[in-house]
């Protein structure tokens, strides 16, 4: 069954090369019930900028009544889906966003800070397991947020700093399930080693998101190399990734993976995925912490708000760099293995951290 049923000229969805499988090892596995997880959480960060955690304690049963609510609500007929729809919230089909960018998707993508998860008609059941699920996740992101403080070596009495820029009773925080069916077309001969963009490259804007998904391939991570490999799925897992504004608050030592996603091809079974990303109230101010600042060291973006960025954000395409305006030294800030310890001279005036 294809799910998607609105025609869509399929020339109009960008083909990606295949990665490389030799090296899906390149994501980290953190346990994050193991002493030593802060530091494999830093580590992973700093490097690749995403984890794969395990034992992160969301039960079974609300992923698995997660995941038959979603696969339930994507068999709706297209019209009932439509129902849901209250742009640019809920429910949508092939286009991302307001700016042109398409993906061979389905998805539902909800606010979800304050209160209960707010959409137009989902089903009631569903719409409870989402509560459920964010409510559990949103948990386990407060946990890695310390962790993270941890592993980058903050005080005992400081390792909340970075937990309550999201925790606040305004936090911006979204859910989005996207259901990428098979592409129900067979690719040309000279198209071969080629799949069709599911989610097109991008980092996430947030601070921090946490991906679960079924058994099917399709997510690709980018290397600070360059290079695209592929994201060994995993049911049982979370996958943590760094958003762009909390590489701002780690002043760049934290490192927003660029991702996309591979739509499954023709006869695979179809990808469900669930992120939750972890955002700051509007009034946030997005700057690096004072409490990670070495001596001298200076801010690598200019100052500003989560409103501020979000709205930049939403005015961008997809593979866009949306950090770029806010970089005061952009070749440093573009190398993640700087870490931001020397920027270049001379140095501009001195951005305040956050406090
Ligand atoms: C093209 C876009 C879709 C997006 C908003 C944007 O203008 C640029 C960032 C995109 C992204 C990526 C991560 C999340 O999936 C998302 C919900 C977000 O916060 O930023 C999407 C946005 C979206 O789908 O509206
Ligand atoms: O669906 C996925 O597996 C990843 C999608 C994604 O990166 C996103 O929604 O921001
Ligand atoms: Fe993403």
């Amino acid at each position: 069954m294809v799910g998607i049923t609105v025609p869509m000229s399929m020339d109009k969805i960008p083909l990606v090369k295949c990665a490389n499988a030799a090296a899906a090892a390149a994501v980290p596995t953190v346990d994050l019930s193991a002493p030593g997880a802060a530091a494999a959480v830093e580590q992973a960060c700093r490097s690749v900028g995403i984890f794969r955690a395990i034992n992160h304690g969301v039960p079974t049963a609300l992923t698995d009544a997660l995941e038959a609510g979603a696969a339930a609500f994507f068999a709706l007929p297209h019209k009932k889906k439509l129902e849901a729809s209250a742009n640019p919230l809920g429910y949508g089909s092939k286009s991302i966003g307001r700016n042109g960018d398409v993906g061979w998707l389905e998805y539902i993508l909800l606010s979800v800070g304050s209160g209960p998860v707010a959409a137009a008609s989902l089903p009631p059941s569903l719409r409870a397991a989402l509560e459920e699920y964010t409510d559990a996740v949103r948990e386990v992101g407060a946990r890695v947020l310390e962790l993270m403080a941890e592993g980058l070596g903050l005080a005992e009495e400081n390792r909340g700093v970075l937990r309550r820029v999201v925790a606040s009773d305004e936090a911006d925080d979204i859910v989005r399930v996207n259901h990428y069916p098979p592409w129900p077309c067979p690719l040309a001969a000279g198209q071969r080693g080629r799949g069709v963009t599911g989610f097109g490259e991008h980092t996430d804007p947030q601070v921090i998101s946490l991906l679960r998904s079924n058994r099917t391939a399709g997510l690709q991570i980018m290397l600070p190399d360059g290079r695209w490999v592929p994201v060994a799925p995993d049911p049982d897992s979370l996958f943590v990734n760094v958003g762009d504004s909390l590489r701002v608050l780690t002043n760049g030592r934290f490192h927003s993976v660029k991702h996309r996603v591979v739509a499954p091809a023709e006869g695979e079974q179809s990808r469900l995925s669930v992120i939750y990303f972890g955002g700051p109230a509007p009034t946030q101010r997005i700057a690096p912490l004072l409490e990670l600042m070495r001596e001298g060291e200076l801010s690598m973006y200019r100052d500003f708000t989560w409103a501020e960025y979000k709205k930049a954000a939403y005015k961008s395409r997809l593979g866009d760099n949306r950090l770029g305006p806010f970089e005061l030294f952009p070749s440093a800030a573009q190398d993640c293995s700087s870490n931001a310890v020397q920027p270049p001279a001379p140095a501009p005036p001195h951005v305040a951290p956050v406090h």
